[in-house]
């Protein structure tokens, strides 16, 4: 049995990871960690664990966790887990952190993006980026995983085949991603009320989103050359999910047959990755609650450009379940254990 810490349990990706782990048969959770809820019963909380759940919320001692469990989650704010960590904690236990703290290579670009100081610049080089289609055996040998960002996974997903094979020209990319509310968490916030967010939709952070650093690092390792894209996030009134929908010039005329060769190169052995059939785009209600990415694509001949799409669930595939699937791999087990979640619908 794995034991498991989770310093951020009572938060939306944190409340997550608690469901996920409680249908591991391998994983035991012994620490759910919160800040405003210490020494409350967990069920108290999230009424949904009643008499699943009979700990208490501990509070956020990596030092101390680190002597009980085998790998500690950290759901927490920026920052945080960058504040906690170090080496002699990471000689004890595996960290896989969800918050953008050792996603990006580059302290000062992280720095300026965030707008914090990096408390522990000295791990970001060895952090492992947890996408686990594309750095699965990075994953398997990492002491530290930075656990992609929700918007990251679905984006990079749903074009990383023709960047990787030099397919689309990169500068005329343009991705527009819409999110559910989870996104944002379970803070109180005045722009994520019930009449602010319901019936509405709305663009946010256009040019400026934290994660636009993200997902050009990650593409710019697929591509072998600096990439920079638009990224525009749109919130819209749905509790989880995000969809994507991208666009870019084509280099070369394509037929559908031969780009669907390209996308089942990368992925028609990704159990996560599900290429749909011709002419069916990908929607949020098919993969929520589940671990899976959606993808697909059209070819506009009249403008030579091409339709990128991709449908995931903000806090399975891009949060919770994409960290359980990194534990997997690093504990030497089926990668899709705990993860075979059929999509709920409606
Ligand atoms: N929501 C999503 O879809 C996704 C979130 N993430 C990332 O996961 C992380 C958590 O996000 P999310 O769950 O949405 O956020 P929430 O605001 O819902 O949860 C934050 C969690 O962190 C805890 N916390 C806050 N400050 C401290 C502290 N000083 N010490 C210990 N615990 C603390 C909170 O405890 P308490 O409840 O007691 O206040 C809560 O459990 C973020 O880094 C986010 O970027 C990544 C991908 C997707
Ligand atoms: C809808 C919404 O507000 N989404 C959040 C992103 C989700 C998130 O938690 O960020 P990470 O994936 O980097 O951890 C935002 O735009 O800031």
């Amino acid at each position: 049995m794995i034991k498991v810490g989770i310093i951020g349990a009572t938060g939306y990706a944190g409340g997550e990871l608690v469901r996920l782990l409680l249908g591991h048969r391998q994983a035991e959770i012994k620490w759910f960690g919160s800040k405003s809820y210490i020494g409350q019963q967990f069920s108290h909380i999230y009424q949904n664990m009643f008499q699943l759940v009979e700990e208490k919320c501990l509070d956020d001692n990596m030092d101390e966790l680190a002597k009980q469990v085998d790998v500690i989650f950290t759901a927490t704010p920026q920052g945080l887990c960058a504040s906690l960590l170090n080496e002699d904690i990471l000689n004890k236990v595996k960290v896989i952190d969800l918050s953008a703290d050792y996603r990006i290579k580059d302290v000062e670009t992280y720095e300026q993006w965030y707008g914090l100081r990096h408390a522990s610049p000295q791990l970001i080089e060895e952090a492992v980026y947890g996408l686990c289609e594309v750095n699965r055996e990075s994953i398997k040998n990492a002491r530290l995983i930075a656990n992609p960002g929700c918007y990251p996974t679905c984006s990079f997903l749903s074009v990383y085949p023709l960047v990787k094979e030099g397919i689309i020209q990169t500068e005329t990319l343009i991705i527009d991603a819409k999110s559910g509310t989870s996104g944002a968490g379970r803070g109180a916030k005045v722009d994520n009320l019930y009449c602010e967010v319901n019936e509405n939709m709305k663009a946010y952070s256009a040019a400026n989103h934290r994660h636009t650093p993200e997902i050009e690092e990650q593409l710019s390792y697929a591509a072998g050359k600096k990439v920079v894209m638009n990224f525009t996030p749109h919130l819209v009134p749905m509790n989880r999910g995000i969809l994507i929908t991208a666009y870019a010039s084509l280099k070369e005329e394509m037929t559908y047959e031969e780009m669907k060769a390209v996308y089942d190169k990368y992925y028609e052995k990704e159990y996560f990755v599900r290429v749909l059939e011709k002419d069916v785009y990908p929607q949020t209600k098919w993969v929520e609650g589940s671990n899976f990415v959606d993808v697909n694509f059209k070819i506009d001949t009249r403008t030579n450009r091409v339709i990128m799409m991709g449908a995931m669930d903000n806090l399975v595939k891009g949060a919770a379940g994409q960290a359980v699937q990194n534990m997997n791999l690093m504990f030497g087990l089926e990668e899709s254990m705990g993860l075979q979640l059929v999509p709920m619908f409606p």
